[in-house]
């Protein structure tokens, strides 16, 4: 059982929405090669926030009801890809496939598209009914620098293992990180001196309006889904604290390790973490709703 969700569940009412949402990424990657990266952490910050239902997809109703977007946590975030290809599944299957599961499928297409595994992930997630939450968002995503304690706790609660929560965090050999993020991580960690390479993309000291603009990569191949970031992370260049601190901490250290050796391991760890994270909480049967568009409930 995977918590209400079924591997088949479009089958009958649209059979062809695997292949309608690969093929929109792939045109969207086209245009824009970050496009897998976004996703991928759209997806992250979906799901953390009141289970993977498209919360984060919705615009404020008005000037008091804030979106989750107005979370400063959520800064860097990018939504567009979602409503695109919402729109080419709507016009082969009108109404029938949720948002929720859309972002699922666009993640597991980034994953792939980049050069990661193709996941298989089962489907039948419902669209949130309710208003966005500003504050629920604010309250569940996890502050830039939390340490290995907070992140292990967090994936724990989604059911992952120790293994499944560093292979999660594997997500970082995609995408960037902007010096904003930076801010309030210290420069200094177990020995190892990171200003040194911060300085070459950030204007130190932070602090400055250019932080929102500049950034680092979260690995050297950064447009690519391989193991780099671990070994990046053992030769002491992980960006963020947990990207720096997970090679050094020994309940972690092992893993990194292994998945810096060995490319199929992290490839398999994640796969069962990224099912578990985009089942945890969801909406299935008849709660909540499917969205015609995804920024609006109509
Ligand atoms: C506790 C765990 C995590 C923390 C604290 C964290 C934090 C961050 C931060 C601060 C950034 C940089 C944002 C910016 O400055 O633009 C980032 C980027 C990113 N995160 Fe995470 N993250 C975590 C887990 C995850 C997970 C589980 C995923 C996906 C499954 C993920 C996927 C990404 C991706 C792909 C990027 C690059 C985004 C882009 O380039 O557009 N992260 N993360
Ligand atoms: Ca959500
Ligand atoms: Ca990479």
């Amino acid at each position: 059982d995977e918590g209400g969700l079924s591997f088949d569940f479009y089958h009958q009412s649209c059979p062809q929405v695997e292949d309608i949402v690969r093929r929109g990424l792939q045109s969207i990657c086209l245009a824009d090669p970050t496009a897998p990266a976004a996703v991928l952490r759209l997806m992250f910050h979906d799901c953390q926030v009141q289970g993977c239902d498209a919360s984060i997809l919705l615009d404020p109703e008005n000037d008091t009801v804030q979106s989750e977007m107005a979370s400063t946590k959520n800064f860097g975030i990018k939504r567009a890809s979602i409503g695109i290809i919402k729109s080419m599944v709507e016009l082969a299957c009108p109404q029938q496939v949720s948002c929720a599961d859309i972002l699922i499928l666009a993640a597991r297409e980034a994953v792939a598209l980049a050069g990661g595994p193709r996941i298989k992930v089962p489907l039948g997630r419902r669209d949130s009914f309710g208003p966005p939450s500003f504050k629920l968002a604010d309250a569940s995503l996890p502050p830039a620098n939390i340490g290995i304690d907070g992140m292990l706790t967090l994936f724990a609660s989604k059911g992952m293992t120790v293994e499944e929560s560093i292979a999660i965090v594997g997500a970082h050999t995609l995408g960037i990180t902007h010096c904003l993020s930076l801010r309030n991580r210290s420069s200094y960690i177990a020995g190892i001196e990171m200003k040194s390479i911060i300085k070459l993309s950030c204007h130190l000291p932070l602090g400055s309006a250019s932080d929102s603009i500049s950034f680092v990569v979260n690995d050297p191949t950064t447009l690519v889904f391989d193991n780099c970031y671990f070994v990046n992370a053992m030769n002491g260049f992980g960006i963020l604290r947990i990207d720096a601190e997970m090679p050094l901490d020994p309940r972690t250290a092992p893993f990194v390790q292994s998945f810096a050796g060995d490319q199929d391991n992290f490839f398999q760890a994640f796969s069962s973490a990224f099912v578990k994270l985009s089942s945890s909480s969801v909406l299935t049967g008849s709660q909540g709703t499917v969205r015609r568009i995804c920024n609006a409930i109509t």
